[in-house]
């Protein structure tokens, strides 16, 4: 692959010379056009030369790939502000740094403007974010970088795009792992839990060589759950107890199909667990949700209805979407990618609970140990959690959560060699399925 020559100095981190005070000013200006609250430099102020930037057009160039695989900070976001001298900022909090995998795909699209708005961490929450794309999607990548530019969001202080999960991952303090391999026609459910498995395992590796001792994970990229358990054995120094595989598009699916039902607007329904793998298997609980503070089976009495067609209905959601759309949810997705964040980051009304996959050592429902399984979770909005123990289970519930769970066990003997269990032995249930698969 042909890669840009460079001809233009690299000036990370130094000085600024006349020609690059005239790229400044002409940036902090457009800044002032638009309202921004023009940022004063400190003495130490950088202004990156991204590479990518400012070089002379390059002949006869592919794909922009930077040389090395460091990640490059992006256009506007090179430059460095004094926070400190500016008014609105005196009550912000200290920068985040988040990592997104598969950020030039879908999900990410409608995800990365959210997380940059502030309506995900906050609305006094700056934010860095590191982009993590391959060199298939460098380029992608830039067009991403360059439509959070143009959005001038006050609270986004950095962007930054890379190819090496190593560097992209460098102490990052959420990382949010999109990027899979979508399963192509013909191919095996073993085929696809290994390649994303290499994937989520790489990235694993690198969360626990780089990131923050406390990076909370949160794993959407198919097959969530066990991706998650993948990554999670591949990161030994950091708590199990902080991945997560995405069920939250799965509670709010559920959620939906409930007040629907009811004839109630979906904020009424609450206590929604789904239980198990992100997968045709995974159980809606209507034992335990509430619909007006009620118990489900109270307010809808029609219990064939939720026993057969609501539970088909949660599960395959994906999969019908697909063929209305023809592509997987995205919007809806980002949307409960940032429900569980929040979910993370605020304190959990009284009461009630959220739906995530996460690690089952110690958990007190019974369910086998060493698998990433839906529960209900509670959080005090410090990032972490802990697992709901008021909860009630009847013979159709248990029946249910045996078949997600043995499904899970049989994609963690399919992934042994991912985890440090040996050699793989793969006996998926013949109907094991995303739920965007039909
Ligand atoms: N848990 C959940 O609730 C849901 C999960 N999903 C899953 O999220 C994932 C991403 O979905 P979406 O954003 O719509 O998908 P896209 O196809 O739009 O983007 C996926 C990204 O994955 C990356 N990728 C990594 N490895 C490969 C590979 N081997 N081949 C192709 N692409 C690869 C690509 O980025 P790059 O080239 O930069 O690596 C690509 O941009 C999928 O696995 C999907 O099944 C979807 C909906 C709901
Ligand atoms: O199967 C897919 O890729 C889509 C998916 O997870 C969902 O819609 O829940």
């Amino acid at each position: 692959m042909a890669v840009a020559e460079l001809t233009a100095p690299t000036c990370a981190k130094q000085g600024l010379g006349s020609s690059q005070l005239s790229y400044l000013s002409a940036r902090t200006s457009s800044f002032r056009r638009l309202s921004f609250r023009p940022p004063r430099r400190t003495h130490s102020s950088r202004i990156s030369c991204s590479v990518n930037q400012t070089a002379q057009a390059p002949v006869a160039v592919e794909t922009e790939v930077p040389k090395s695989n460091k990640p490059e900070c992006f256009g506007v976001f090179c430059l460095t502000y004094d926070l400190k001298a500016e008014e609105e900022t005196k009550s912000w909090k200290k920068l985040i740094n988040v990592a997104v995998s598969g950020a030039a795909g879908m999900i990410s699209n409608h995800l990365l403007f959210k997380l940059a708005s502030g309506q995900v961490f906050g609305h006094d929450q700056p934010i860095a974010l590191k982009l993590l794309g391959s060199e298939r999607s460098f380029q992608a990548l830039e067009g991403v970088a360059m439509e959070l530019e143009d959005s001038l969001f006050p609270l986004l202080r950095e962007v930054q795009i890379g190819i090496d999960p190593y560097e992209v991952f460098q102490d990052v303090e959420w990382a949010l792992l999109i990027g899979a391999k979508p399963r192509g026609p013909g191919m095996e459910r073993a085929g696809l839990l290994d390649i994303n498995g290499q994937i989520f395992a790489e990235q694993g590796k690198a969360l626990n060589a780089v990131a923050s001792r406390n990076v909370k994970v949160i794993v959407v990229g198919n097959p969530c759950n066990t991706n998650a358990l993948i990554c999670l054995k591949n990161a030994p120094d950091i708590p199990a107890k902080n991945f997560h595989g995405l069920t939250r598009l799965d509670e709010n699916r559920a959620k939906c199909q409930l007040a629907l039902k009811a004839g109630v607007f979906y904020d009424k329904v609450s206590n929604m667990t789904i239980w198990g793998n992100h997968s045709t298997t995974q159980v809606p609980d209507f034992l335990n949700a509430r619909i007006n503070g009620l118990p489900v089976k109270e307010v809808i009495t029609d219990h064939k209805w939720l026993e057969e067609e609501f539970t088909e209905k949660v599960q395959k959601r994906g999969g019908v979407l697909i063929k209305k759309w023809g592509r997987s949810s995205a919007a809806s997705t980002a949307v409960s990618i940032a429900d569980a964040i929040k979910s993370l980051v605020t304190p959990t009304p009284e009461g009630d609970w959220f739906s995530s996959g996460v690690y089952t050592d110690g958990n007190p429902y019974g369910i086998a140990e060493g698998i990433v399984f839906s529960m209900p979770c509670r959080s005090k909005g410090d990032g972490d959690y802990e697992l709901v123990k008021d909860v009630i289970f009847d013979d159709y519930l248990l029946k249910r959560l045996t078949k997600t769970e043995a499904e899970l066990l049989a994609e963690r003997r399919c992934v042994a060699h991912l985890i440090g269990g040996g050699v793989a032995y793969c006996d998926l249930p013949e109907d094991t399925m995303l739920p965007g698969e039909m």
